[in-house]
């Protein structure tokens, strides 16, 4: 074989796998673990290291018709065993195995029991029949194989038969039980020895593998008794070292093997395992015998173990468990635990929001092992815990393995091919015959009080088959309009939510809808604020942008001083040589919005391929929805590809159902949508996020499926993302760890001046070298929801200056793991500023009294342990709050936590003033009636 596999190795020698393990990596060979493949010098560097090693046993067994053995489990061979590895490894031996003394120890302890067993060396022969010689044979655990080599000896099964002689060799190995001693004379030599008392093992020697036969009996041979039949004589043994294994290979059928094992002979059954054992017995042919390979058989192994005849699913079970126990100990261990590792460049993928857990499963290791590691690299987290990226990475590069937390994209992917859904494979497979024009779709973005509202109302008036709908005008989120165009009426888009924030929500969310932005800049205004962050917004999403200049009509209007502004952004007007096209418009006029809208169609039909599959199932994204009392969840989306039809199934995000009906912006029922068509879906389960894509599937289940798996990965990712924005706190540290130098900030207050005051102090803060503290957005009102979304995406620190976000606001903020301050004095914020830049601003927590319970009765549970029946006096009992026992106005129990609240036989998360409850304390068991039971939380002081 050109490559051997070290467990086949280690059984040829009859050594345990985790021996010949130890000894490679003791010669300087790296090798995993057992079922690691070994190159050939490394084979005969092993073999050599094992020179007793009995291998050939098994091949020469002749074919012994086993008797099925019996399935001994006979703790019996142990003896034998024992003694026979360690000769085996014994150094020694350098003659023939022969030679070796390795028979003594086969015999000894074998004997024993072979005799009792009644195994009389005739006996003995079947070794199957024996049933005690099995017994025997079950070396304990540790020293499976070795049963095996004894098994040699027993060959001899048949004592009448002649000696077989060792040029043959037993045919099938299995089925012969190699094992047979007398077969092989190598086997026998060692197996057998005799007494092994003496060292005459040498003549064990013996070169003749007839001995072989007089050892027969293995059983015999085993002869407990030294001299023994001698049966075995190593000498038979002397088997050529190496060569033997050769085939070795040709495993015997599974059960055959086992059977080897034990009377060698006997082998053959599954029942092997036992056999095994017998052979061992038998055997008693430690050393050499080892080999006898008969037993190994991975049923004989099992066999040794006691678990005979153990199916194959088993045996795997059994090896995979044995290599991770060998990684384990081989594993050095961190902070008192030893985990499996990589090695250094082993990937292991993670979902967004994965615990401890996950990866432990993926490395499968013990989870609280690597809770205890993660500790000692400074970081806390429970086992089931989302832990952020950094945090894997942390744990990963310590243990040796690379954690790639998969992107949402990939996840999504991953997730969608898990039901067979690949839209990429699916665009890919589309060639030009398949694609048909479809409408742009356009947003219109720009400063406050520029126009958009009005001007999309001007556009959408300006429909040249308006009337012709005859429906009543519906905001749905966004409107189709027809537009002459060289001669054909062409159709547009328009998302109806103007402003660039549902632009970027959707971007954020990875959705791409808008194919051409409509800056909007009033031309008696100019270049605003928001007018900038617009065309960032467009500009970083590669979307073409076509300028409306706004408000012509106004006194003061003065285009071109926007156009000149608009250049130093890089929207280069037409007319100067540019590529941007500005349209002069007044939208409360109508003036040249068809203009505007001529300029669209040109600037898609330039710069951009727009075209979309309209014959298959639709995809699109949702744009906007919400709950309608009357109907349900309504949504309106945008049909990117595909026709989209009244009755389909369809998933949006973690919604999903069957559309019940379709209205266009007209309010008027349509019965399929194709690309670029915005559409109010009737049907969906929940409400979609805007941003949220969608598309067909095949059948409710799936739908279903997937919205539920998305669910649980945003869960995940919401938890993972908490932990890891940045706050005041740790912004010290986050610096420290390279992580950030800058402290990014929006400010929100009730008046401008304060604001501009607080902008002022905050930048004349020393901050120091290294650190940068910047105002990326500042403005007067209450904090809106694009607030925390600019902060989700800079990783900024919202500051609140006498004003406070909106509940929804202060929700998505925490979801998204955004630090909110708020301050009434200016010279606190200031404080806190200072204080975080230069790492010294740290939480402040005040206890806060939840309320008191009076125990009434003690009710004594021995799987609770002691629980208070109380009656709530003030305030309520939480569930999980903190709590401290007085009596008679003395602390007598501290630092508890309401572990578990009942109200009558139910679990309650709290219990009010007056009623009555049952409370656990944990392990805290030292209360009375009359004491009282205070519970109070920690919570962060607000800073002023
Ligand atoms: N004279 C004149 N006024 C206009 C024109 N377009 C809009 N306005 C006025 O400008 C004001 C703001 O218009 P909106 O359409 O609400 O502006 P907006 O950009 O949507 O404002 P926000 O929704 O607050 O961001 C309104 O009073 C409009 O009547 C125009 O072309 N000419």
């Amino acid at each position: 074989m050109a490559k051997a596999r070290v467990h086949e190795l280690a059984k040829e020698l009859g050594i345990s796998s985790k021996d010949a393990v130890a000894k490679l990596q003791e010669l300087g060979e790296f090798v995993r673990s057992a079922s690691s493949t070994i190159e050939a010098p490394v084979v005969k560097k092993l073999r050599e290291a094992f020179p007793n090693a009995a291998p050939a046993a098994q091949q020469e067994a002749p074919k012994a018709p086993a008797k099925p053995a019996p399935k001994a489990p006979a703790k019996a061979a142990e003896p034998v065993v024992e003694p026979a590895a360690t000769e085996a490894k014994a150094p020694a031996a350098p003659t023939p195995a022969a030679q070796r003394p390795a028979a003594p120890a086969a015999q000894r302890p074998a004997a024993p029991t072979a005799q009792q067993n009644g195994a009389t060396p005739g006996s003995g022969p079947r070794p199957g029949n024996n049933p005690f010689a099995t017994s025997q044979g079950m070396p304990r655990a540790g020293a499976p194989t070795e049963g095996e080599r004894s098994a040699t000896p027993s060959a001899g099964p048949r004592p009448g038969a002649p000696a077989p002689r060792p040029a043959e060799r037993a045919p099938r190995p299995g089925g012969s039980g190699g094992p047979r001693p007398g077969n092989n004379p190598f086997a026998s030599s060692q197996g057998m020895p005799r007494a092994g008392a003496r060292p005459d093992g040498e003549r064990s020697g013996g070169p003749r593998p007839a001995a072989g036969s007089g050892g027969p009996r293995p059983g015999a041979s085993a002869g407990p008794r030294p001299g023994g039949s001698g049966g075995p004589r190593p000498g038979g043994g002397n088997r050529p070292t190496p060569g033997m294994m050769p085939n070795r290979t040709e495993r015997p059928a599974p059960g055959a093997r086992g059977a080897g094992g034990p009377g060698r002979g006997g082998g053959a059954r599954p029942g092997g395992a036992p056999g095994g054992a017998g052979a061992g017995s038998g055997g008693g042919a430690p050393a050499g015998g080892g080999f006898g390979k008969g037993g190994r058989g991975r049923g004989g192994t099992q066999g040794a173990f006691g678990k005979g005849g153990a199916g194959r699913g088993k045996q795997r079970k059994s090896k995979r468990a044995k290599r991770q126990e060998l990684e384990q100990m081989s594993a050095p261990s961190l902070g008192g635990v030893s985990v499996p590792r990589g090695d250094g460049n082993t990937v292991v993928r993670l979902r967004r929001g994965s615990s401890i857990t996950d990866f432990a499963d993926k490395i499968e290791a013990n989870p609280a092992a690597l809770v205890t590691v993660l500790f000692h690299l400074g970081e806390m987290a429970t086992a089931t815990q989302s832990l952020d990226e950094d945090t894997f990475a942390l744990l990963g590069e310590e243990l040796g393995y690379k954690l790639q937390v998969v992107s949402p994209e990939d996840e999504e992917r991953e997730l969608l091919s898990s039901f067979d859904i690949d839209f990429e494979a699916e665009l890919e497979a589309e060639g030009d015959d398949d694609l048909e024009v479809r409408p742009p779709v356009v947003t219109v973005m720009g400063h406050v009080d520029h126009g958009k509202t009005r001007l999309l109302d001007a556009i959408r008036n300006s429909d040249v088959m308006a009337d012709e709908h005859g429906g009543i005008t519906q905001h749905i989120g966004a409107y189709q309009v027809h537009h002459e165009h060289e001669g054909e009426v062409r159709k547009i888009t328009f998302i109806d939510t103007p402003g660039h924030e549902a632009f970027t929500a959707m971007r954020a969310r990875g959705a791409k809808v808008t194919d051409i932005a409509i800056l909007v800049v009033a031309a008696d205004d100019g270049v605003m604020p928001q007018t900038v962050e617009a065309l960032n917004h467009a500009q970083a999403a590669e979307v073409p942008i076509v300028v409306a200049v706004n408000k012509i009509d106004k006194e003061g209007a003065n285009p071109e001083k926007i156009r000149g502004q608009l250049t130093e952004y890089g929207l280069v007007p037409e007319e100067y040589g540019g590529d941007t096209m500005f349209v002069d418009v007044s939208a409360r006029q109508n003036l040249n919005i068809d203009a505007l809208l001529e300029a669209v169609m040109l600037t898609a039909d330039a710069a951009l391929d727009l075209r979309a599959n309209p014959n298959k199932d639709a995809r699109g994204i949702a744009i906007e929805a919400n709950l309608d009392k009357g109907r349900g969840s309504v949504a309106t989306v945008l049909v990117q590809s595909g026709t989209l039809r009244v009755s389909d199934t369809i998933v949006a995000g973690t919604a999903h159902g069957r559309v019940r009906a379709m209205f266009d912006e007209d309010g008027v029922a349509v019965e399929e949508a194709g690309p670029s068509r915005p559409v109010q879906v009737l049907g969906l389960s929940s409400v979609p996020s805007a941003g949220d894509t969608f598309f067909v599937t095949s059948d409710e289940r799936t739908a279903r499926q997937i919205a539920e798996k998305r669910e649980a990965a945003d869960r995940n990712a919401a938890l993972a993302k908490r932990r890891k924005r940045i706050s005041l706190e740790d912004f010290d540290q986050a610096v420290a760890d390279g992580k950030v130098d800058t402290l990014n900030l929006i400010l929100k207050g009730d008046v401008s001046g304060a604001v501009e005051a607080l902008e002022d102090s905050l930048l004349k803060i020393d901050v120091g070298e290294g650190v940068q503290l910047r105002v990326i957005h500042r403005g007067v009102g209450a904090i809106t929801q694009n607030d925390v979304n600019l902060a989700t995406v800079d990783n900024a620190i919202i500051i609140g200056f006498n004003v406070k976000p909106a509940e929804r606001v202060a929700e998505l903020a925490d979801r998204e793991g955004v630090d909110m301050r708020f301050y009434s004095v200016i010279y606190a914020a200031i404080d806190d500023i200072e204080l975080a830049l230069k790492g010294m601003l740290k939480p402040e927590y005040e206890e806060v009294q939840l309320g008191t319970a009076e125990i009434r009765e003690i009710f004594r549970s021995s799987k609770f342990g002691n629980i208070a029946g109380s009656i709530v006096r003030s305030g309520l009992i939480r569930r999980n709050a903190k709590a401290r026992v007085l009596r008679g106005g003395n602390v007598i129990g501290d630092n508890l936590t309401v572990d578990s609240l009942k109200r009558f036989k139910d679990d309650a998360t709290e219990v009010r003033d007056g009623f009555e409850c049952g409370i656990g304390l944990g392990s805290f068991n030292d209360l009375q009636p009359e004491d009282i039971i205070e519970t109070f939380e920690m919570r962060e002081k607000p800073r002023v």
